[in-house]
């Protein structure tokens, strides 16, 4: 039967990259897309400016929604303090399923709890469920359309504290056309736009950074 995608990137980590070695493991998905297959992951460019975000954070609390294939949660991962942890969500169990073997070629089990389901369902439960009190980084990834109804929950269930950071891909590609207009027009929220491009491509895309001001 016929592979997927996600099962072919998972296969060209397997190959290319070293076991317990997460750079590897982010340096051969980046490969594989450039070369192989393109694949909707943060990318290296924009990557690079996630990484300058979480060093800049230094985050003991993250949010991920929207896992696809672990490969931004391997890449924040790297950059957390020792008992820094990331919960990372996602809706498609297949992908969760190729996920949770690249955090595990990566060695990063320990760094990453990765749920399965919906963000609306998991949110609320998220304080009871995993024990954390407030997340110092949300990276927003998921299905463009369900940014601004998150984050106006992630804000009703308290999960965000004064300083807790929103960093949001694919503004620009898809676009989040309701959640820019939202975050960027809140007295609660100062944002920044980082101009970059749709991973692996020369098209226009960027990150929205927003501090949550309480
Ligand atoms: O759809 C994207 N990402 C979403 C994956 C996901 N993985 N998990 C979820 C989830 C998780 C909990 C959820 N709860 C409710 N919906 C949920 C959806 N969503 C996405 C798409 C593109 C893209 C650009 C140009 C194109 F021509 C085609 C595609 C680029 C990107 O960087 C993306 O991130
Ligand atoms: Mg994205």
């Amino acid at each position: 039967t016929q592979s997927t995608r996600p099962q072919r990137l998972l296969a060209a980590v397997q190959k290319n990259a070293t076991r317990g070695d997460p750079r590897s493991v982010v340096l051969a998905i980046d490969q594989f897309c450039r070369q192989k297959e393109w694949a909707m992951n943060v990318g290296d460019e924009k990557g690079c400016i996630l990484d300058s975000v979480v060093s800049e954070v230094n985050p003991g609390a993250v949010l991920e929604l929207g896992t696809y294939c672990g490969y931004s949660a391997v890449r924040i991962a790297c950059l957390l303090p020792p008992h820094g942890k990331i919960i990372t969500l996602e809706f498609n169990p297949d992908n969760a399923a190729i996920a949770r073997q690249v955090i595990a070629w990566a060695g990063l089990e320990e760094k990453i709890q990765l749920v399965v389901g919906a963000s609306g369902d998991w949110i609320p439960k998220i304080k009871e469920q995993f024990g954390v009190k407030t997340f110092d980084l949300v990276f927003l990834d998921h299905w463009k359309d369900r940014y601004l109804p998150d984050t106006k929950l992630m804000e009703e269930c308290g999960l965000l504290r004064e300083g807790s950071i929103l960093l949001a891909d694919n503004v620009i590609c898809p676009g989040t056309p309701d959640y820019l207009e939202y975050i960027r027009n809140s007295p609660r929220y100062k944002s920044q736009y980082f101009k970059s491009h749709l991973e692996y491509t020369k098209v226009e895309d960027g990150l929205e950074k927003s501090v949550f001001l309480g």
